[in-house]
C-alpha cells in the first residue's frame, strides 16, 4: 500500500476480481484490472457521497455481517441511477465489499477512508429530530420511516428521536417551545402540510431567539441555521420534488445523511396581524377552490385533487380582484427566460450577495442590526385589474408529479423572488389548455389569457364593492364567531346553514387546529355554480401551500433564501 500526502493507493478485490483502488483529494475509485494488468472500467465516488465504511463483508437490512475474513471492509456510498423520472434521478445506496491483501492494509483503508470523510465532508448531521405523520398521503409515513430510512440513519451512524404526532400543529409547535440542544436537522415524513409546519417552526424560533417581529412585513427576518430535511409521504410532496428532483424516501435520506444545504425562498402572508408562510404556491380562485373542496374528500387520499380539480374545472368559475405587485430585477433573470434553475444554479448563488450585503462571511454572521428593515421593498409597484380564472404565486417552480416542470417552470430556488402567475378569465377550453400545458412540453406561458412576472412583493384586494367584509377573532376575540367558524371546519356542509349577521361563512373546510385562529365573513355574490357548490360566489379563497388562508385581501412578500433544506436542487441528468 502507497500512502503520501494526498494520496492511498493499493491492489484490492471484489470477488476474484483485482482492483487498484485510489484515494486522492476529494475521490475514492477503483479500477478494475484484467489478468493482462490492462485498465478496465473504473468507478469513482467523491468522498462527500461516501455513507459509511465499516469493517467486514456487511450487509444491510438486515444490518448484519456475512461470513468474512479479517481482510475485509465494505464501502456504503450514493449511486444514481440512470433511468430518471425526465426531471430527476434517484439515488440508492451503492455497497462495494473490498478484500485486502493484509490485515494491516485493511485498517489503513478503514482509517484513511474515515479521516478523509470527516475533513471533505464536515457538515453532516449527527442527531436529528424527527416527526412522522401517519395520517399523511397513503398513510404510509410510519411503514417508510421504520424500513427505508432508519436502516440507513443507523449505518451513517446518525442518531434520531421520533415524535408521531398525534395532532395537526405538534410538529411546529414542538419545534417553537421544545429545548432542541444538539439537534442538527429537523424531518418530516409527510407531505407539503409537514413541511410547512417545520417551516412555521423553524422561521418563528429562529425570529424569537434573535428578538424580531416576524409579523411586521417590513422585518428583514433572521435566516435559519437549523436544516429541513423532507421524507416524501404525501399527497403532493411538492417541494420534496421540486428540491431534490423526485419524491423517493431514499433519496432524499440520502441527501440528508451527507449534509447537503439548498438555500429556499420562502413568502411570508400577511392579513394585518396575522401572518403564514409559503414556498410553493400561494393560490387564488383555480386553486383555492380545488383545495377547499378537496379538504371535503380528504378521504380518498392523493387522489381528492384530481376528483375536486375536476369538479372545480367543471364549474368554470373566475373572480374580480386587484393586483399589485413589485417587479425583481429584469436584467438579472426573467420567468420566460427557459433557465432551469439546477443544482449549483449560477442565478440563485449569484444571489446571496445582493440579499445580504451585511452577511460576514469570516464569522458566518448576519447582520440585522445594520438595517433592520428591508430595502428589498423599494420600488415601483404595478396594478393589475380584472377577472380572473386563477392567481398563482410561486417562490420555486413548484414541480411535482402531477406537472413535472412545474407552476413556473423556470423559477429559481433561492433568488429572492417568486413568479406570479395570471390567467384571466378565458373559456373552458382555453383553461383546459393552460392546465394540461403543466404536463407536456409546451409553454403554459404562451397564451393570450396568461402573463407571468418576477417580482418580490404582491398584495391583493378585491375590486371597489366586492370588498371582503372583515372582523377579526383571535383567540381573546368573538368567541360566538369562532365558534360557528369551528363548526364549519368541522363540517363543511353547515356553510348554508352558518349565516352570521346576513353573510354566509367563508368556505372554509380547513385542518382541524389553527393558532389564534381569524376568520373572516365575506360576502357571497355572484351567480350559482354547477356541480361542487350550490352557493353563489364571486370571491374565492386562498390556497397557502395546501392551507385555506381565512383572509381574502392579502399581502406577500418574498424572503431570500430565509431557510435550508438538505438537499441540492435538481441535478443536470444531461451531466455525466
Ligand atoms: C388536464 C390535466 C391538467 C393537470 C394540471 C395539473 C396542474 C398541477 C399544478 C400543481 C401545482 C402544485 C403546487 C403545489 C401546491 C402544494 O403546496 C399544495 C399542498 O400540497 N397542493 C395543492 O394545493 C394541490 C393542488 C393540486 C391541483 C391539482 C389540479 C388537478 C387539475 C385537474 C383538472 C382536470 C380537468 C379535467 C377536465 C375534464
Ligand atoms: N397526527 C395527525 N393528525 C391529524 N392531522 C395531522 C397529524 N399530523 C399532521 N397533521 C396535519 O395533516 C396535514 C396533512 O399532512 P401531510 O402534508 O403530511 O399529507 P398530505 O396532505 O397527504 O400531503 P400534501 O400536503 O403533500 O398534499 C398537515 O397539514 C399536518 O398539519
Ligand atoms: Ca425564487
Amino acid at each position: 500500500m502507497e500512502i503520501d500526502s494526498v494520496r492511498v493507493e493499493s491492489s484490492l478485490w471484489i470477488g476474484n476480481k483485482r482492483y487498484r483502488a485510489f484515494l486522492s483529494g476529494w475521490y475514492f475509485s477503483w479500477t478494475e484490472i484484467d489478468k493482462r494488468n490492462r485498465e478496465k472500467k473504473t468507478i469513482s465516488v467523491p468522498v462527500s457521497e461516501v455513507i459509511g465504511v465499516k469493517e467486514g463483508r456487511v450487509e444491510i437490512q438486515p444490518q448484519k455481517k456475512v461470513e468474512d475474513t479479517d481482510l475485509d471492509f465494505t464501502l456504503f456510498y450514493v449511486k444514481r441511477s440512470s433511468k430518471g423520472n425526465g426531471i430527476g434521478a434517484p439515488w440508492s445506496l451503492g455497497r462495494a465489499q473490498f478484500c485486502c491483501p493484509s490485515r494491516g492494509v485493511r485498517d489503513q483503508w478503514i482509517t484513511q477512508l474515515r479521516t478523509a470523510l470527516k475533513t471533505h465532508s464536515p457538515s453532516r448531521p449527527h442527531r436529528l429530530l424527527v416527526f412522522i405523520n401517519p395520517f399523511g398521503g397513503k398513510k404510509r409515513g410510519k411503514q417508510i420511516f421504520h424500513s427505508l430510512v432508519a436502516p440507513l440513519f443507523e449505518l451513517a451512524g446518525i442518531s434520531s428521536h421520533v415524535v408521531v404526532t398525534e395532532r395537526a400543529n405538534q410538529a411546529r409547535d414542538y419545534i417553537l417551545k421544545k429545548d432542541l440542544t444538539g439537534f442538527d436537522g429537523v424531518i418530516c415524513v409527510g407531505g407539503d402540510g409537514m413541511f410547512s409546519e417545520l417551516l412555521h417552526g423553524v422561521i418563528g424560533r429562529t425570529q424569537q431567539e434573535a428578538g424580531i417581529s416576524e409579523h411586521d412585513p417590513t422585518v428583514m427576518l433572521q435566516p435559519c441555521d437549523l436544516h429541513i430535511g423532507i421524507i416524501p409521504a404525501g399527497s403532493t410532496d411538492c417541494v420534496c420534488f421540486t428540491t431534490i428532483g423526485i419524491n423517493d424516501p431514499v433519496t432524499s435520506t440520502l441527501h440528508i445523511i451527507i449534509g447537503d444545504s439548498q438555500p429556499l425562498d420562502v413568502c411570508s402572508v400577511h392579513y394585518q396581524s396575522t401572518l403564514r408562510y409559503s414556498v410553493s404556491m400561494v393560490g387564488y380562485g383555480f386553486y383555492g377552490d380545488v383545495l377547499a373542496e378537496s379538504e371535503r374528500h380528504r378521504w380518498m387520499g392523493p387522489l381528492r385533487y384530481d376528483y375536486s380539480g375536476c369538479m372545480v374545472y367543471l364549474c368554470n368559475r373566475s373572480y374580480p380582484g386587484l393586483v399589485q405587485y413589485l417587479p425583481g430585477d429584469s436584467h438579472i433573470s426573467s420567468p420566460r427566460d427557459n433557465i432551469r434553475c439546477l443544482s449549483g444554479c449560477r442565478v440563485c448563488s449569484e444571489s446571496k450577495e445582493r440579499l445580504f450585503p451585511h452577511f460576514d462571511s469570516s464569522s458566518s454572521l448576519y447582520s440585522t442590526n445594520v438595517s433592520q428593515y428591508s430595502s428589498e421593498l423599494e420600488g415601483e409597484w404595478v396594478t393589475v385589474e380584472g377577472r380572473f380564472k386563477c392567481i398563482s404565486l410561486t417562490c420555486i417552480s413548484s414541480s411535482c408529479p402531477r406537472s413535472p416542470k412545474g407552476l413556473s417552470p423556470s423559477a429559481h430556488l433561492a433568488d429572492g423572488t417568486a413568479d406570479l402567475i395570471l390567467v384571466r378569465e378565458t373559456n373552458p377550453l382555453g383553461f383546459l389548455t393552460y392546465l394540461h400545458r403543466h404536463t407536456n412540453t409546451q409553454d403554459q406561458f404562451d397564451l393570450p389569457f396568461v402573463e407571468v412576472h418576477r417580482v418580490k412583493a404582491v398584495r391583493f384586494s378585491l375590486p371597489p364593492g366586492e370588498e371582503e367584509e372583515e372582523e377579526e377573532v383571535g383567540e381573546e376575540g368573538d368567541r360566538e364567531i369562532q365558534a360557528s367558524a369551528e363548526r364549519v371546519l368541522e363540517d363543511p356542509e353547515k356553510l348554508s346553514s352558518s349565516n352570521t349577521a346576513g353573510h354566509s361563512q367563508q368556505h372554509l373546510a380547513g385542518r382541524k387546529e389553527r393558532g389564534n385562529v381569524t376568520t373572516s365573513r365575506v360576502k357571497r355574490r355572484g351567480f350559482v355554480c354547477g356541480p361542487c357548490c350550490t352557493k353563489p360566489r364571486s370571491i374565492s379563497v386562498w390556497n397557502c401551500d395546501g392551507e385555506i388562508l381565512p383572509h381574502t385581501e392579502i399581502s406577500c412578500r418574498v424572503h431570500g433564501q430565509l431557510v435550508r433544506l438538505f438537499a441540492r436542487g435538481v441535478e443536470d441528468s444531461t451531466m455525466p
